[in-house]
């Protein structure tokens, strides 16, 4: 791959479109070479092309608009800490990044699963397997929000084994670690406005646990990444767009070729409301992420070592690991067993 050596522009991501995958071998062959660059050197980027539909996302749009609007006391009847498996409703307030608050409120989501309790000996994540936890008399927000991890998963694959392909890798590599057990998981969230608190933390900076995340974003504007230059940068909102980012498990399976990369949402001002739904395309908890093979695997220069952070080749730990640090209430109640000491 050889790089034109002009200065990065921070204005703006990647632009990707996906449709030129269907568009002949030299149209895709653009696409690889532009999606190696943007998984490469940014870790973020615009898709486009990926063929969702306005009236799908309006319909997932307006479910999690009509749940947000619901009174406090029935999103609070669905509350996370209610869930062993970080599932339902967390209030403005109660969520932890980088051991600080975050402002805003969120319904997670994930496959809709019976509970698997781990036993004696069984690995801790499979408590992260469950069910969903819904509000009552909003049939349309399950049925909108099930459609859209479905739909969703469809894209991430089809970007997966083009992104693979684009670096050299067999576009299959890694389809054992997903399949029907996959462990995909969505989020709708609103960042209702700015604390007042000076340091306006919609969400602090970190990075994702999977593979690929697929972002919806509204037009407010607020989420921020990390360049090259050290520096947190502004991601305008680009309408009908994705924005994706690479997570933990990509930096690990190359060994750092591709990078996880740091992200935070600023709070919107005042009482400006900002919505968002990430997509995270995870694979099956006990997936064993190995080496991806690929011709630049000896120029991977190692993943990112934080003492603070570590990176785990075992989803399941990964997701664990985040969710006992972003949700307190839930891991003291359900999961102390879990927690180091202090
Ligand atoms: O709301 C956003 O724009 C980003 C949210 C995010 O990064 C996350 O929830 O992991
Ligand atoms: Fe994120």
């Amino acid at each position: 791959m050889t790089h034109l050596a002009t200065a990065p522009s921070y204005d703006q991501l990647p632009l990707i479109d996906l449709s030129a995958a269907d568009r002949g071998p030299q149209a895709r062959a653009l696409l690889h070479a532009q999606l190696h660059s943007a998984a490469h050197d940014v870790g973020f980027f615009q898709l486009v092309g990926h063929g969702v539909s306005g009236e799908e996302t309006e319909r997932l749009v307006g479910a999690m608009r009509a749940f947000f609007r619901l009174p406090e006391a029935e999103r609070l009847a669905i509350d996370n800490v209610n869930s062993p498996h970080f599932r339902g409703y967390t209030r403005t307030g109660d969520e932890r990044t980088g051991g600080r608050q975050d402002w805003r409120d969120q319904l997670d989501i994930g496959a809709e699963r019976a509970a698997r309790v781990p036993g004696p000996g069984e690995p801790s994540y499979w408590w992260l397997q469950g069910p969903n936890q819904w509000p009552g008399g909003l049939p349309e927000l399950r049925e909108a929000a099930l459609a859209w991890i479905d739909r969703l998963s469809g894209v991430a694959e089809r970007l997966l084994r083009e992104l693979l392909t684009s670096i050299g890798a067999e576009p299959g590599f890694y389809d054992s670690v997903f399949g029907e057990h996959a462990h995909p998981h969505l989020k709708l969230v609103r960042y209702p406005g700015s604390p007042g608190d000076g340091a306006g933390q919609g969400v602090g900076a970190h990075k994702d646990y999977g593979f690929l995340t697929l972002l919806l974003q509204d037009q407010v504007g607020g989420l921020q990444v990390q360049r090259e230059d050290g520096v947190f940068h502004d991601v305008p909102p680009v309408e009908g767009a994705f924005v994706v980012n690479l997570g933990e498990l990509l930096e690990v399976a190359t060994n750092g070729y591709l990078v996880a990369t740091n992200h935070r949402v600023v709070s919107p001002p005042g009482a400006v409301e900002r919505f968002s739904v990430p997509f995270f395309y995870n694979p099956r908890l006990d997936a064993r992420v190995e080496p991806l093979v690929f011709p630049y695997a000896s120029a991977a220069p190692g993943v990112t070592d934080d003492p603070g952070n570590p990176l785990f080749a075992e989803y399941g730990f990964n997701e664990l690991k985040g969710k006992l640090r972003a949700h307190p209430l839930v891991a003291e109640r359900h999961h102390a067993e879990l927690l180091s000491p202090a």
